[in-house]
């Protein structure tokens, strides 16, 4: 008896590897069948291997090559594509209203990879409720009458950085990114604390701004610590490196400036130092904010709103500006045209008109069009969840129709700017820069402009659509008329289409992970 047991032990130790494995392929099998042919979305365009799982679209997440790989298959497979076994791609421009406009649908956990200080702010916040709560903190900062109060400000830090590279006089090659990086610290600082940073003049010093340092090692840094176990991370950031430390620290050195800066404000504001100024700093309006009559807004959302609109409005302008130079750098065709128009509307090369004039530039506002058509710094899929009802009476059977195909809730859906900018129905020749086709004239009647102009999400579309896009447009308008109207821009034969194709992990960057350029003052 007891030998049987025994036999029966050691013939179920040998196969118990054959057993596991069983049933893992079982579950395995049944899940690939249930995606591919009884899921709701099976009937779904798309390649099979995506259907059955998230790993094939991770994979080109990993390769910084999202972007291009869901444009390609729009090509292969139409206006709608299953990317994953709960994930959809739509190219479509009703579909994105309706998901993003209309119904406005609770982004996915994705954005959790955005959190700042460990907590939520407005770009974060998944649930529509929430966000509204929280957008209305903020948004009376960014309308356009009150950004336009920071043109002072905006003027001075663009021309010291002017100054500065008249100086080196077209000898040098300047990178961009760190360029223009200083300059929108300067102004998202100014314009959120009302507070002079000086980031500006210490690159023209070549010192180094440990803020600007910290808003580009953050993302890296968040990027490291999402793969990396706590326990092993803590012990990493022990190597004694000093510029490791730094990277490790980016999200320290970030919170204690922001938090420097809330609690000076508000020992202010106590001692009734805030005055009557119309001109009020982003913070200012924060430290009032009430979430409900009786709830004030608490310090740590303060602090994790305020380093969201760092993190948000840095880098994607300074890319922004980056890439634009880059392209005026290889079409001396288009640079001579804004060159003549700015020469008339800047008489003096160190003034920069209102930027009301700025924005009646033909030319120059065909320019930016076409430049944030085709290098828009977050040309990624924003991800939203189809919720359980999209009907307005909450009936909870509802199901969403996508273009023709029923997605139950809990679906992640999304649209990119990378192919909304580049459909070729609406766009002719959409990978060509054009700034052209902007301009009403007898091939281009107003019904395309109209259309093109729908079709256009560079920063980003609905009730999530950027917070700061209004600062943004502004300082992009007033840069590069300063920067055109005061310069040449050639590239070094070190920056090349190679070194600036782009990558994308949610923002875009050129794979060298740099633009040199030469500034050469014009002689005039
Ligand atoms: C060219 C520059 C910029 C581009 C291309 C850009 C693009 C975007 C996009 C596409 C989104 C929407 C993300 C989504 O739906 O998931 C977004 C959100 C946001 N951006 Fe920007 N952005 C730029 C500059 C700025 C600036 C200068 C600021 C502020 C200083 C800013 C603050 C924000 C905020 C706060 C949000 C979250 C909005 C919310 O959910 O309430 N951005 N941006």
């Amino acid at each position: 008896m007891s030998s049987a047991i025994q036999l029966s032990s050691v013939w179920l130790l040998r196969n118990l590897f054959f057993i596991v494995a069983s049933v893992v392929f079982t579950y395995l099998l049944i899940r690939i069948i249930y995606n591919l042919f009884l899921s709701p979305l099976s009937a779904i365009p798309g390649p099979w291997h995506y259907a059955i799982s998230d790993l094939p679209l991770i994979s080109h997440v990993v390769r910084l090559q999202q972007c291009k790989t869901v444009q390609s298959l729009f090509d292969t497979y139409g206006p709608v594509v299953r990317v994953g076994p709960n994930r959809v791609v739509f190219r479509d421009l009703s579909t994105m209203r309706n998901v993003y406009s209309v119904h406005k649908f609770d982004k996915s956990n994705y954005y959790k990879s955005l959190l700042t200080n460990d907590n939520d702010h407005a770009m974060t916040t998944l649930d529509h409720a929430s966000h509204t709560i929280k957008r209305k903190s903020y948004a009376p900062h960014y309308t356009h009458s009150s950004v336009a109060q920071f043109q002072p400000e905006m003027q001075e830090y663009t021309f010291e950085l002017i100054n500065t590279l008249e100086s080196i006089s077209g000898k040098t090659p300047v990178e961009c990114l760190a360029l223009f990086r200083h300059l929108m610290v300067d102004v998202v600082v100014s314009s959120s604390f009302g507070y002079r940073l000086g980031a500006v003049g210490k690159w023209a010093m070549d010192v180094e701004d440990p803020l600007s340092t910290a808003i580009n090692d953050f993302p890296k840094r968040g990027i490291l610590r999402s793969v990396v176990p706590t326990w092993a991370w803590n012990l990493v950031c022990r190597i004694p490196n000093n510029r490791w430390k730094q990277l490790c620290d980016s999200d320290k050195i970030l919170a204690e400036f922001v938090s420097g800066r809330v609690y000076e404000m508000r020992a202010q504001m106590n001692a009734g130092k805030f005055g009557d100024s119309e001109k009020l700093s982003m913070l200012q309006r924060l430290l009032k904010y009430r979430y409900s009559p009786a709830e004030q807004m608490p310090d740590h959302d303060i602090i994790s709103e305020c380093i969201g609109h760092l993190m948000a409005g840095t880098d994607t302008t300074s890319t922004s500006i980056s890439y634009l130079f880059w392209e005026l750098s290889r079409r001396p065709d288009i640079m001579k045209k804004l060159q003549a128009e700015l020469d008339d509307a800047m008489p003096d090369s160190k003034v920069l008109p209102d930027i009301t004039v700025l924005q009646e530039l033909p030319y120059f506002s065909a320019f930016l069009k076409e430049g944030l058509r085709l290098y828009t710094a977050v040309p990624s899929l924003l991800e939203r969840v189809v919720p359980t009802s999209t009907s307005k009476n909450g009936a909870s059977d509802e199901i969403f129709d996508l273009m023709g195909y029923a997605l139950p809730p809990g679906t992640i859906v999304a649209t990119q700017a990378w192919s909304m900018h580049r459909d070729p129905s609406v766009f002719p020749s959409p990978e060509t820069f054009l700034p052209e086709r902007w301009l009403e004239s007898s091939s281009t009647p107003p019904e395309d402009l109209a259309r093109m102009a729908a079709h256009m999400m560079p920063f980003g579309t609905g009730s999530r659509i950027c917070g700061g896009q209004n600062l943004a447009l502004m300082l992009l308008k007033m840069a590069i008329a300063a920067f055109v109207r005061n310069f040449d821009i050639r590239a070094p034969a070190e920056t090349d289409e190679r070194s600036m194709d782009i990558k994308d992990s949610f923002v875009i960057f050129p794979s060298a992970m740099e633009c040199k350029l030469i500034f050469t003052p014009r002689q005039l």
